[in-house]
């Protein structure tokens, strides 16, 4: 497997914790202490990863034949199909599909469920505006269908099936706004919809800001292969007959981890230590509507990149810079478009706790505490820490260019 990677779990957090020094007892730095070795987020990251992996084994395309999973690899086929016909526009006229309301309803129930004794917020892509009106009620009755059979196995929640209007306030559930106190979930249910559609790459991205700051992330990537993507492999996923299916995902302070959906253990991911940007491969959206490729190919070139863009639809971006797939990823939305918290929140720890730094143009670090839009400088830009400062001066180069050539 062509992984940069060490094998292992993540270490209790609590046994690695120093004991606290008698000079700092009953201090206010004492009581942050405490609070800090409080806070190991296993319950959180737990009960995000098992909505994760609920959503991957109903969404994800192959498998590889593994025969102790057959019986998934057909109905997840047949699934994913049905899920792809079903599209809608949203009043922005991108796609919303009953796979996005369905992914955000069972994150949302099982996010309430698994942590039933903390106040939840939840930030979230989709609203039930659509589905509350005459012409959505068919589609919420797939929604509700779908939302059930994916939950029929949870006795433990002892719940009797779920109603639309259950299916409904799950989903408004995501209204949060966010912002720079306490604690909100942020959730992307299907980011990449038309990677989705098209039968590329998408993602399910659910991260938690504790006091304005991304904490956990996971991100699960069904159609993502086990093995590299490189520069030169930009196959049709869809046909590829490689193991399909990665779970990334990290903890502030503690790195970043991938998972296959075979059951076999995590294993610890790093970013590439490239230095020498003629070595570098870049990676930046598949969609030219939401990223200046001309751009990000200047960048490039400024930069001695000699590789071509390697296009790819979501987060899954982030989850295979964070294991060294490629070395830099460029985003740079046209003109007048505003960067969303549920776009960014979970690939951004994926990367920064695999070693990797993530920054807008002016090379400050995302903020994630002004509620559900990023107030950013022109594009993120996504690299390891060795290729950030000269990538940043070729950024600057490049911007100031295109700003004079206007
Ligand atoms: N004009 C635009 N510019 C930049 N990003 C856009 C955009 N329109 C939509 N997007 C965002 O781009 C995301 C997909 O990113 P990528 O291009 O990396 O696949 C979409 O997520 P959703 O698919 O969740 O709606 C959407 O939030
Ligand atoms: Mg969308
Ligand atoms: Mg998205
Ligand atoms: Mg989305």
């Amino acid at each position: 497997m062509a992984i940069n990677c060490l094998r292992g779990v993540p270490k209790t957090p609590f046994l690695s914790k120093p004991l606290i020094p008698p000079s700092l007892l009953f201090s206010r730095r004492a009581s942050l202490v405490v609070t800090a070795a409080a806070m190991s987020y296993d319950k959180e990251l737990a009960a995000a990863k098992k909505a994760a992996f609920k959503l991957m084994f109903l969404l994800y395309a192959d498998f590889g034949g593994l025969s102790v999973l057959g019986f998934f690899s057909l109905t997840g086929k047949v699934q994913k199909a049905l899920l792809q016909s079903d599209v809608h526009s949203k009043s922005d006229k991108s796609p919303v599909t009953v796979a996005d309301y369905g992914s955000q309803a069972v994150v949302s129930f099982i996010l309430e469920k698994e942590l039933p004794t903390e106040s939840f917020s939840l930030v979230a892509e989709e609203d039930s505006g659509d589905l509350r009106k005459e012409s959505g009620q068919e589609t919420l009755q797939r929604i509700t269908k779908l939302v059930n059979d994916t939950l029929v196995n949870e006795e433990a929640y002892a719940i009797a099936t779920l109603s639309t209007e259950d299916v409904l306030r799950a989903i408004d559930n995501g209204k949060s706004e966010g912002g720079s106190s306490g604690r909100h979930w942020v959730l992307d249910p299907i980011d990449g919809t038309k990677g989705f559609l098209r039968g590329d790459q998408y993602a399910i991205a659910l991260a938690l800001l504790n006091e304005g700051k991304v904490v956990l992330g996971v991100l699960a990537c069904p159609n993502l292969p086990l093995a590299s993507i490189g520069s030169n492999n930009q196959h049709s996923f869809e046909s590829s007959h490689d193991k399909v299916g990665c779970l990334f995902f990290a903890k502030v302070d503690e790195g970043t981890y991938m998972q296959s959906l075979d059951g076999s253990s995590p294993v610890k991911v790093h970013v590439s230590a490239i230095e020498n940007p003629e070595e570098a491969s870049f990676f930046e959206s598949f969609e030219a509507a939401h990223s200046l490729h001309d751009l990000s190919s200047s960048i490039a070139k400024k930069l001695g990149v000699k590789a071509p863009p390697v296009r790819i639809d979501s987060q899954a971006k982030y989850g295979a810079l964070s294991r060294g797939d490629g070395d830099i990823y460029l985003r740079f939305p046209h003109k007048g478009y505003r960067e969303k918290i549920w776009d960014h929140a979970a690939g951004s720890i994926v990367v920064t706790e695999a070693g990797g730094v993530v920054t807008d143009a002016a090379g400050k670090p995302l903020d994630f505490s002004k509620g559900k839009y990023l107030d950013l400088d022109t594009g993120i830009i996504v690299t390891n820490q060795k290729l950030m400062p000269s990538l940043l001066k070729a950024v600057r180069a490049s911007i100031e260019e295109k700003v004079s050539s206007l």
